[in-house]
């Protein structure tokens, strides 16, 4: 503009700089260089997203790359228990904080981590919980990642809604179960990603089937499988689908997910190699 003087508060003009949008995102130490961020949504809690974010994280590590897992599940962090870390983790003398890194090599960090009781709740409203989680990204010294996975709150209120206007997600894997229930609130998170201009990389529905010791048979312990449907309608062209197996069961709870032989997620971690 010929008359501006850089100034806005003194001027009425409605000019581009005015109007344009500005970004919210925030920036890391200037230390870490993260070339993919994934995170792993749900529309509800207790659909086995935290699994996912692992075994995701563990089959990037298994091929090589360098992986860190951010637990933004703040009031229900499970990530550390399902690689056997209860060790705190540490600032530096610059106040940064340093990850934990699981027996793989995955860098984790987790409330869990800095709670002085891991069985303690986190009590805590809103705006600090985002605010905790934007600290695991800015204050964080990740150093140099191919792939960061944010295990996410569930749903779609206030801390999801903050992760996804501050940090540069490159895109977000579903993770849903076959319920009715489940596949209609999936629809919201979907919908919420694609609001935020986040790509969708695919979809994993857990606990899609139980197959049996003897004779091999899928058994649909929880309905029929919805992935092939919801992957039709929301226009998903990648998913995978994990069964009920106790071989999960015994590694997570033994802290062992690295342990997990079964590449259950094959499809969506080729894709992830070339997003
Ligand atoms: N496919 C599966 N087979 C066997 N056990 C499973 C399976 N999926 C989840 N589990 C077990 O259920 C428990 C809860 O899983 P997980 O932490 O991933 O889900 P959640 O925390 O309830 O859900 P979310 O992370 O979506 O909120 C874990 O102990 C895990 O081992």
């Amino acid at each position: 503009m010929a008359d501006c003087n850089s100034n806005c508060s003194d001027c009425s003009q409605t000019c581009s700089d005015r109007t344009a949008p500005s970004s919210f995102l925030i920036q890391p130490d200037e230390s870490t260089k993260i070339k993919k961020i994934i995170g792993i949504v749900s529309g509800k809690g207790g659909v086995g997203k935290s699994l996912i974010t692992s075994l995701l994280a563990s089959e990037m590590a298994k091929k090589g790359y360098k992986v860190g897992i951010l637990d933004a599940d703040i009031t229900g962090p499970s990530i550390p228990k399902y690689f056997g870390i209860h060790e705190k983790a540490y600032a530096n003398n610059e106040g940064k904080i340093i990850p934990q890194v699981a027996e793989n090599g995955v860098k984790i960090i987790s409330v869990n981590l800095i709670l002085e009781n891991e069985e303690d709740p986190v009590i805590w409203r809103g705006p600090i919980i985002a605010g905790v989680v934007k600290q695991f990204y800015q204050d964080v010294i990740w150093d140099e990642l191919d792939y960061l996975f944010i295990d996410m709150p569930p749903g779609t209120g206030d801390v999801p809604l903050t992760i996804f206007q501050s940090l540069p997600i490159d895109g977000i894997v579903v993770a849903t179960a076959p319920s009715d229930l489940i596949s209609m609130i999936v629809k919201k998170a979907v919908k919420m990603a694609t609001m935020m201009n986040v790509d969708v990389i695919g979809a994993v529905e857990n606990m899609s089937y139980l197959k049996c010791p003897d004779c091999g048979k899928e058994i649909a312990v929880f309905g029929e499988s919805k992935i092939e449907e919801i992957a039709k309608n929301e226009k998903i062209d990648t998913f995978s689908r994990i069964p009920i197996d106790p071989e999960i069961s015994k590694a997570t709870d033994a802290g062992r997910i690295f342990d997990i032989k079964e590449d259950y997620l094959f499809d969506i971690v080729d894709k992830l190699e070339i997003i």
